[in-house]
């Protein structure tokens, strides 16, 4: 699904983010991407989906050259990548249903799709009957749900999720990385940065760490933190 060849990323300031990076995430696996600040995680995800270019190295995104893409291929690329923020990130002056739909409008969906697959979507999150809240009348919880379906409406390959439980509560955080789990089994890449400790010991998924622009461990049924 993805590959990293000796990417590096140094920004104009002259700061190397990702340094002679190597990485292969495959199809259906779910990853957690961990490392203390500034290790180049976020650097990482905006590699991913070109919103900046690697200074050196190759990275494929389902067997296409990132970097070399024209910018009309570049949204049809994005497409297939769910994005889930820490902070939301929902427009709030529209309702749990309408931000949903608003992912499909942009894409040029019919009235007809989004009025089938804006329902299945909510009912997916656990959301069903909560179409017509607004983001304000809803807890973190629920308003992160939406953000989840707004992420997966559009049937994408993978789903990038930074720091996805970074604003909850342990229990409701619990919940959420059970929707992810249930939307990893449904076939669905995930990529998940986060410093939820317990979050990554309780999955046992993938773990990654970087640090200062390199990887300093990859382990299936991985932990938070080797140093324990
Ligand atoms: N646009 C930019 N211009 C210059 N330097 C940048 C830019 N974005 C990030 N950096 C620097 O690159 C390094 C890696 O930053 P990055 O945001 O990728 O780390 P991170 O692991 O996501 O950190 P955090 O956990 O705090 O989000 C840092 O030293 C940061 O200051």
């Amino acid at each position: 699904m993805i590959q990293f060849y000796n990417v590096s990323k140094v920004y104009d300031n002259g700061v190397k983010a990702v340094s002679d990076l190597t990485l292969t995430i495959k199809k259906g696996e779910f990853v957690f991407l961990v490392g203390p600040s500034g290790a180049g995680k976020s650097s990482l995800i905006k590699l991913i989906f070109r919103e900046e270019l690697p200074t050196r190295g190759q990275i494929m995104f389902n067997g296409r050259n990132v970097a070399r893409m024209k910018s009309r291929e570049i949204p049809h690329m994005r497409r297939k990548i769910g994005m889930v923020f820490q902070d939301f990130r929902l427009l709030p002056q529209k309702t749990a249903a309408e931000n949903i739909a608003f992912a499909l409008e942009i894409t040029g969906a019919s009235t007809r799709d989004i009025k089938r697959l804006v329902p299945e979507a909510l009912e997916q999150v656990g959301l069903k009957g909560k179409d017509n809240l607004l983001p304000a009348q809803m807890s973190g919880g629920e308003q992160q749900r939406v953000c989840i379906a707004r992420a997966i409406v559009n049937n994408p390959l993978m789903i990038i999720a930074d720091e996805p439980t970074g604003n909850l509560d342990p229990i409701t955080s619990k919940e959420i990385a059970q929707l992810f789990q249930e939307i990893n089994r449904r076939g669905t890449t995930i990529l998940m940065v986060t410093h939820d400790s317990g979050l990554v010991n309780n999955l046992k998924k993938r773990v990654i760490e970087v640090a200062g622009g390199v990887v300093v461990r990859d382990e299936e049924s991985g932990v938070y933190s080797s140093e324990l």
